[in-house]
């Protein structure tokens, strides 16, 4: 797959090649996503490259002038795309000049230069200078439009804010109903205190590699974890550990892999996310902590996920 990031859409040349293309933002590419990124690829016949025309960050995110945690950030995001059969990816920089592009010269700048012959795109989405696009002027354009309706499932929209308010809350259970797979976050694995290994409960700890939202409760998560192609049963610790620190400024994600016994220092891992076992909590020596970690990987290990 071809990644195109693009700051100034002037510089996107006059294709050759003829495309359709799934437009959106698609933060968390949730069930209702893959359906239109899947049917646009499955559109793509002979010498149609499936393309997916999106953002590089949320309006929203360039508007309040601050990070926005993701559910899917960019290299997460391309990596989803890639599965599901897309071809190249557009990433425009949302800056100033995409800020204020007419919704006619989205389509002739954007869509026409890249030969865009059918555009594939859900209920919501929005073009044009402050959304003042309509799938009308796509189609007067010449070019073939299909819109995906709401889609729920118990009564609940499926939706990037129902998915971020599934991970706020740790509901995991929902997450992979709505989303199709369990949430996952991917980190490089950084050195910590150096105990877990005195007490036989080493912990890889993680450094994000891109800007993920986190559950709010700091607390102890059954997931699984990737290291390399494998994966393993693990148990994940989010919080401030307060049985050896006090220090509240920076969270840390650290992860206990079962069945594991490797130096991973340096590598990136892959921690997915099934259920929330229990709070964090401060005990009373270290060895009381270590008790607890024993119940928590016993818990892990009779454990069907
Ligand atoms: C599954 C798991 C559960 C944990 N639960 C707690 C906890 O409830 N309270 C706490 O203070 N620390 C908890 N921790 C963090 C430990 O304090 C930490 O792993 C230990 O101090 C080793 O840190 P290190 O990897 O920096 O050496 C937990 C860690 C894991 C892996
Ligand atoms: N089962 C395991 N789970 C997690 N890390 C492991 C495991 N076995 C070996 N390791 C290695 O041990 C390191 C963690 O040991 P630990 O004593 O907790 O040190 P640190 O405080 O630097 O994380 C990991 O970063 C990894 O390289």
């Amino acid at each position: 797959m071809k990644i195109f990031n693009i700051s100034d859409y002037n510089i996107i040349e006059k294709s050759n090649k003829k495309r359709v293309a799934a437009l959106g933002f698609f933060d968390g590419v949730h069930k209702a996503h893959q359906k239109i990124i899947s049917e646009m690829v499955s559109e793509a016949r002979e010498g149609y490259v499936p393309t997916v025309i999106t953002l590089d960050r949320s309006p929203k995110e360039y508007f309040a002038k601050s990070k926005e945690e993701s559910l899917t950030p960019l290299k997460k995001k391309s990596k989803i795309f890639e599965e599901l059969g897309v071809e190249e990816v557009y990433y425009l920089e949302f800056n100033e000049q995409l800020q204020n592009l007419e919704a006619i010269e989205f389509i002739d700048k954007i869509l026409k230069k890249l030969k865009v012959e059918k555009v594939f795109f859900g209920y919501d989405y929005k073009y044009g200078v402050k959304g003042s696009g309509t799938p009308e002027m796509i189609l007067d354009s010449g070019i073939k439009v299909s819109i995906h309706e709401k889609e729920e499932i118990e009564h609940h929209k499926i939706s990037t804010t129902t998915l971020k308010s599934f991970v706020i809350n740790n509901d995991f259970v929902s997450y992979i109903k709505f989303s199709g797979r369990a949430y996952s976050i991917v980190g490089t694995v950084i050195k910590g205190k150096q105990l877990g290994r005195t007490i036989n409960f080493p912990t890889a700890n993680l450094d994000l590699t891109e800007n993920y939202l986190l559950p709010k409760t700091n607390g102890v998560y059954l997931t699984k974890t990737m290291v390399g192609k494998k994966i393993y049963k693990s148990l994940t610790n989010i919080g401030y550990n307060p049985t050896v620190s006090g220090i509240k400024d920076k969270k840390s994600i650290e992860t206990h892999i079962l069945d594991f016994d490797e130096d991973i220092y340096g590598e990136e891992i892959e921690v997915y996310f099934y259920e929330f076992l229990r709070p964090e909590k401060k005990f009373d020596s270290f060895n009381r902590l270590k008790e607890q970690l024993q119940i928590d990987k016993d818990v892990c290990e009779k454990k069907i996920f």
